[in-house]
């Protein structure tokens, strides 16, 4: 946008044709015109899940000599708020017709819970272009079934919900289903959230998810697993939880010269001690197979939403303000099983997004100064 500024002839091409006029210069960060060759250019693939970026994305595949962001979102002279309005108004979004179609016809012969399962699908598949229209005009069918419950709940057949109350405790039970993906509502900005009293109840689910253990368990757990221990293994355990208990930045990395030396045993141990006295451990390992064989583990890149694929300048997708972030604030270890099997940039990304989360500018302190 500033070479648009500069150089006149940019102004005639869209972003994907400026490197046939234009070199990239990486010193400087800047565009300046091409004195030989000629380059065929081509965009970076965006998911559809990352909504705005996918609609900017869309735009500049058509869009001219820009000069601000503001431009990108003029059409005919109109100045969309958002992109994906833009796009529409360009003609690059078709309206959600079949998906509120594919809603009506199964209303006649499905219940309530699988419509919403459905509309979940749905959301998940990322096609739909506006959601937000879409349950505007099926809500009443999603909600079938959540006012039976609702009298069955509070033992009163004459009870009475209001429009907004039904349209809230439905779109609590669709963020339920989401959230069994790894997704809420707040991934689709144009979706309503359920708010006033049910959501404020609730809390933070990742975070009473991961304190919803038996306490009485993990400590039994814990007791035949510690006893069990050997002197090493001990040394190990009494380091590690020392620091934890100080919560005092560290970083150790377990390893033994051949499989079988007990490290997954020492995580396990560390697991049900720290659970069974309320505190959260995030359990990750690097594949679905590895993961399995920690308790109430996930992959990283699930649970730190690292994206795919990682660069060097990749930061996992969490924002600050999000449920997940404020888990990572209150988590008080982070067990990665077999690390080795996971690429740098991975590390690199959740290093600088928990710096940035929990605030630590100073660039020494590794992860935000948690103990890993
Ligand atoms: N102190 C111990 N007392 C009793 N059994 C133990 C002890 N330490 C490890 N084991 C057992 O040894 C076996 C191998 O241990 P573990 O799976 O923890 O090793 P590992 O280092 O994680 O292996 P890998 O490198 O293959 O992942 C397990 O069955 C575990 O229960």
């Amino acid at each position: 946008m500033e070479a648009n500024k500069k150089y006149p002839e940019g102004r005639t091409l869209a972003y994907a044709q400026y490197v046939s006029k234009f070199v990239y210069v990486k010193k400087t960060r800047s565009w300046k015109p091409r004195k030989s060759g000629y380059t065929i250019g081509r965009l970076i693939w965006v998911s559809p899940c990352t909504s705005e970026l996918y609609y900017l994305r869309m735009m500049l595949t058509i869009v001219k000599g820009p000069t601000c962001y503001e431009n990108i979102r003029i059409v005919s002279n109109i100045r969309y708020e958002i992109f994906r309005d833009a796009c529409f108004a360009c003609g690059l979004l078709k309206d959600d017709r079949e998906y509120i179609e594919a809603l009506r016809e199964a209303k006649d012969w499905g219940f309530g819970f699988y419509l919403r399962k459905l509309f979940v699908t749905m959301l998940l598949s990322t096609s739909m272009n506006r959601p937000n229209h879409v349950w505007q005009n099926t809500w009443q069918w999603l909600s079938d079934g959540i006012l039976y419950n609702q009298r069955n709940i509070s033992n009163n057949q004459g009870l009475v919900l209001t429009d907004e109350q039904l349209q809230n405790l439905t779109l609590l039970e669709i963020e339920k289903l989401l959230e069994g993906n790894r997704r809420s509502l707040k991934d689709y900005p144009l979706m309503p959230y359920p708010n006033g009293y049910v959501t404020s109840q609730l809390g933070n689910r990742l975070i009473y998810q991961e304190l919803n253990y038996d306490t009485d368990e993990l400590k039994r757990n814990f007791h035949s697993l510690f006893n069990s221990l050997t002197e090493e293994q001990y040394n190990i355990f009494q380091t590690i939880m020392q620091f934890v208990n100080r919560q005092e930045v560290h970083m150790f990395f377990l390893y033994g010269y051949y499989g079988g030396t007990g490290k997954t045993h020492m995580w396990r141990t560390l697991t049900y001690a720290l659970r069974s006295q309320k505190h959260i451990v995030l359990t990750v390992a690097a594949s679905g197979i590895a993961s399995l064989l920690l308790p109430g583990s996930r992959t990283t890149h699930s649970k730190f939403k690292i994206p795919v694929p990682t660069f060097d300048n990749s930061v996992c997708n969490i924002h600050q303000g999000t449920e997940l972030a404020e888990l990572l604030k209150k988590t008080k270890l982070i067990i990665w099983d077999e690390a080795p099997m996971s690429h740098k940039f991975c590390f690199e990304a959740l290093d600088k997004s928990l710096c940035d989360i929990m605030g630590t500018t100073n660039g020494s302190i590794l992860f935000g100064g948690k103990v890993v």
